[in-house]
């Protein structure tokens, strides 16, 4: 304590007059003192907790306690030895936790610093604890600084600490005797408040991260609609029961997978930028498949980033086993899948598909096998199912298997069954295959020529056998079951190639219809266009939404690489996505809008194939190398472009360096 101080002190209790040489805050803090009456001699009234109610105050301040204490550990260890004691208040000046050097331990029994304490200016004057309170910030209080004389004896250095919010929640001390204190323990206490401060912001943002989830988790849980949550990845992030019930599947078979290949799903990611979208989907799981209606939202975090896609899920009423009559208790046929589509629901008049569906109506009458071959989404699948509930078979099940999402290890087993024990993890009493459940109807086996070379040689034992064994089975089956197969691959030259078994060619080719795209056959695009139009208008609920003559025109110009499939899509997403009442050429997607350039595009490089690969190209690359955004802006499904990437032979690492 110099004399000079002591001398501000003893001038201000003899004259009341507060000397111009000491420091404003404190000069406050004397001025407060004054006011509330304090003794400047001798603390007359000690505030002091009850051992329960310090307890019950400890409580309250729980987080803060239980934060700031390895932090005051840590301070204390650094000045151990040094004679200081370093303190914990809350917010009206009670001592919560102090930690006390031996050698100071005397002092602070004189003063009572000690748990339980308050040292709020009404009650000890000027100190640190009580003045970085009334003041709201740091503060260091030396010698004949404090009010009350018998406090002389201490120098101290406290900063407040904030919350999250920005309330004070308390105030961090570190106490010497009076000539100890320095600018470096100053320093060091704010740097001990600061890491408190930061550790309660972490832990707030902790709780409310906590509590929205729960919050949104209890939200998921009341819904009776299946919802699901995907990443950008398509990884499944969170899902509620209604969906795994709608499913069929558990809750952890689900999350940190692919949904695409969980669901066997394309195109899930057809629009970018709608807002919310409505369709009608396949799911294919292990147990089988069921129709929904889903209703999905894309995401997006604060930057307008897309963080995923929420998806809410719901079982498909009017399903389309009431065209097939065939019912089980859910609505859906026993086994198989459903079945949609009769000739009746196939739009188009051109010469074209005209005669393709009167030979399929031909083939329909007879057990032969077909093929059909066409570009992706030109209606195979939907021409497959015609066939079945055109034929004699059809209150009998339609199985259909797309052989290129099976992996190849597993094609033998998904399409042929498994005993028990036939490998690791077979299920208990084996599996029946896709051959069985279609026992007395039709198998529809999608992208045949994606089938690795092995499972084509089972396959084509089977056709000519006309039975097979279960993987790990030592009896025969036999089953009746029409075969109808397709893809979108030139078979013939895959069997030049040596990519296809030309037996099983042979045996496959026993009617061969070609489908052809929608680019050959423009004048069924306005029928198409109409169609999809009165479909989503009529879900939307906008029937005033017209699409103007010449948005059709530049449709009809468009080259379709995606066929009917990206055709209804797009229509889909301009009905969800167009504010007026008019879809004008500005609301088609740009690479429809951007025709002219396409066609020039396409006369330089000769062939609709080298414009695909080209397009393709351009979107990885426009997409920074994003397969799943890439595909979104062409309006293919991802495994569409992951097949044609492998077709084109299209070098990722060297589009995007
Ligand atoms: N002529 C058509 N009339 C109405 N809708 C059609 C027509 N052709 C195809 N579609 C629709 O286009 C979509 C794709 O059809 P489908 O799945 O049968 O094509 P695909 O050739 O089997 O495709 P992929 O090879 O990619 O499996 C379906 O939603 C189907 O309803």
């Amino acid at each position: 304590m110099g004399n000079n101080e002591a001398g501000l002190w003893n001038t201000f209790m003899e004259t009341g007059e507060i000397p111009v040489q000491v420091d404003p805050i404190i000069k406050r803090s004397w001025e407060r003192c004054r006011k509330y009456e304090v003794n400047h001699h001798k603390v007359e009234k000690n505030e002091l907790l009850s051992p329960a109610r310090l307890r019950e105050t400890i409580q309250e301040n729980r987080q803060l306690v239980e934060v700031a204490t390895p932090i005051m550990e840590d301070l204390f260890m650094c000045l151990r030895g040094l004679g200081f004691m370093v303190i914990l208040a809350d917010a009206r000046g009670y001592l919560l936790k102090c930690f006390t050097d031996d050698d100071f331990s005397s002092h602070a029994r004189k003063v009572m610093l000690c748990e339980g304490a308050n040292w709020s200016e009404r009650f000890k004057g000027t100190n640190a604890i009580g003045t970085s309170l009334a003041e709201n910030q740091p503060v260091t209080v030396f010698a004949t600084e404090h009010y009350v004389r018998e406090n002389h004896i201490l120098a101290c250095a406290a900063v407040p600490i904030k919350g999250p919010g920005g309330k004070t929640l308390g105030t961090l001390d570190v106490t010497g005797e009076s000539g100890k204190g320095s600018d470096r323990v100053f320093c060091m206490v704010k740097m001990a408040a600061q890491n408190i401060e930061r550790e309660m912001r972490l832990l707030d943002i902790q709780t409310r991260f906590n509590l929205n989830r729960a919050k949104y988790e209890g939200l998921m849980e009341l819904m009776r609609e299946g919802a699901v949550m995907i990443d950008e990845d398509g990884i499944v992030r969170e899902m509620n029961q209604s969906a795994c019930k709608i499913l069929g599947l558990k809750k952890e078979e689900c999350l940190g997978e692919n949904i695409e290949e969980l669901f066997n799903l394309n195109n899930l990611w057809v629009i970018e930028s709608a807002t919310s979208h409505t369709r009608e989907l396949t799911v294919s799981t292990k147990n089988g498949s069921t129709l929904v209606n889903t209703r999905t939202k894309r995401i997006y975090g604060p930057d307008g980033s897309p963080q995923g896609m929420v998806a809410i899920v719901n079982p498909e009423d009017k399903s389309a086993s009431e065209v097939t009559g065939k019912k089980s208790g859910r609505g859906l046929p026993e086994r198989g899948n459903v079945v949609r589509y009769t000739f009746d629901q196939i739009i188009g008049q051109s010469k074209y598909l005209q005669q393709v569906i009167s030979i399929c109506k031909r083939v329909a009458k007879n057990d032969s096998t077909v093929l059909l071959q066409g570009e992706t989404g030109t209606g195979k699948e939907m021409l497959a199912q015609a066939i079945h509930q055109e034929s004699s078979r059809r209150n009998g099940p339609f199985v259909a298997v797309n052989c290129a999402a099976i992996p190849p290890e597993l094609v033998e087993s998904e399409l042929f069954g498994y005993e028990e024990g036939a490998f690791t993890g077979a299920r208990k009493g084996g599996k029946p295959g896709k051959f069985e459940l279609a026992d007395k109807g039709t198998i529809f086996l999608d992208e045949i020529g994606d089938m690795p070379l092995q499972a084509q040689v089972s396959l084509l034992r089977a056709l000519q056998e006309k039975q097979f064994f279960r993987v790990g089975g030592q009896e025969s089956k036999t089953v009746d079951a029409r075969v109808i197969v397709a893809t979108h691959r030139n078979l013939a030259q895959m069997v030049e190639e040596g990519a296809f078994r030309q037996d099983l060619y042979f045996r496959l080719n026993v009617v061969n219809i070609f489908i052809p795209p929608l680019r050959a056959r423009k004048d069924d695009i306005p029928l198409l266009v109409n169609a999809f139009l009165d479909k989503y208008r009529a879900k939307v609920g906008r029937p005033e939404l017209k699409l103007l003559p010449e948005t059709l025109e530049i449709l009809q110009g468009y080259s379709w690489p995606g066929n009917i499939r990206e055709l209804e899509n797009v229509i889909e997403g301009l009905v969800n996505v167009v504010e007026g009442e008019e879809i004008t050429p500005r609301d088609l997607p740009e690479n429809i809008r951007n025709r002219q350039k396409e066609k020039a595009a396409a006369a330089k490089t000769g062939t609709l194939q080298e414009l695909e690969k080209e397009a393709i190209k351009k979107a990885i690359v426009d997409c920074g190398g994003s397969i799943s955004a890439a595909a979104a802006r062409l309006n293919i499904g991802r495994s569409t472009i992951y097949r044609k990437i492998r077709e084109y032979n299209i070098d990722i690492k060297a589009l995007i360096g």
